[in-house]
């Protein structure tokens, strides 16, 4: 499991996450939709091990992540899709050394990024384009293979196809899905667009009703399920400015 339990996040005066708690199961895919700046890439930042909270608890299968500086194992069972990939890669990289950096860094044999890579439906000429002679798209199912390198347990998926055309977004969701379905990870697929999480994750999916870019502090605010018992405690926020 990817649990995360009353997750605290300021920036500055600004508290954005106050008492979340959201689990994953492995083999699960679970969707999270919300408006844009109710916290939804802060959580998946922090449930990828990248942003530290200032309150809670993170569990990764069973393991506290009790010192933070120490997480590296568990980061690297956690994979993460971003929403924009040109910010995600070094522009310097071809789409291959895209691929090929998680597999670098753990001393891993490269041969395998060029599986992934036609995986992604990438073919040869691609591998040696660097991010501005491709396609966002292209560019996204490379990072989608640098996040499927090392085999991870779970996948965040921050709006990962929110930039992309209907076709492109399907076979995205189809390939993480066949991972999900082949290794038995866990995938948190998170986006404003609830219709296409309710299509993504069959109903699995938590809405997070929360006024965006307003301050707010405790009472009255619930999480609802669009498919499901909202009263599921594997995610309550305590926020809600709409009461
Ligand atoms: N590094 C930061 N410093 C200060 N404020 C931040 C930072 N990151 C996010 N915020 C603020 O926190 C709030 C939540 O941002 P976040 O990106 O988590 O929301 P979101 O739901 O993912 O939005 P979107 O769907 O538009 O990406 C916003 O008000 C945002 O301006």
């Amino acid at each position: 499991m990817l649990e995360a339990t009353a997750i605290t996040v300021s920036y500055g005066r600004h508290q954005v996450l106050d008492g979340v708690s959201l689990t994953v199961a492995p083999g699960e895919t679970l969707g999270l939709a919300g408006p844009s700046g109710c916290g939804k890439s802060t959580l998946a930042r922090v449930l990828a091990l990248l942003q530290r909270p200032s309150g809670g608890t993170l569990t990764v299968d069973g393991q506290p992540i009790s010192r933070w500086r120490h997480r590296a194992r568990q980061r690297t069972s956690i994979g993460l899709i971003f929403q924009q990939p040109r910010l995600a890669v070094d522009p310097r990289f071809t789409l291959l050394d895209v691929i090929a950096e998680p597999l670098r860094a753990a001393r891993r044999p490269l041969d395998r990024a060029h599986e992934l890579a036609e995986e992604m439906g990438l073919t040869g000429e691609l591998f040696t384009r660097r991010p501005h002679e491709v396609s966002d798209g292209q560019l996204q199912r490379a990072c989608v293979a640098r996040a499927l390198a090392l085999e991870p347990r779970y996948l965040v998926c921050d709006e990962m196809t929110t930039m992309l055309d209907a076709s492109t977004q399907a076979h995205l969701v189809t390939r993480i899905e066949a991972y999900r379905e082949r290794t038995g990870a866990g995938v948190l697929a998170v986006s404003h667009d609830a219709e296409l999480l309710d299509r993504w994750a069959g109903g699995n999916v938590r809405t997070w009703r929360h006024r965006p870019d307003v301050v707010v502090n405790g009472s009255g605010g619930r999480p609802e399920g669009t498919s499901r018992d909202v009263s599921d405690r594997r995610i309550a926020t305590r926020p809600n400015a709409e009461g």
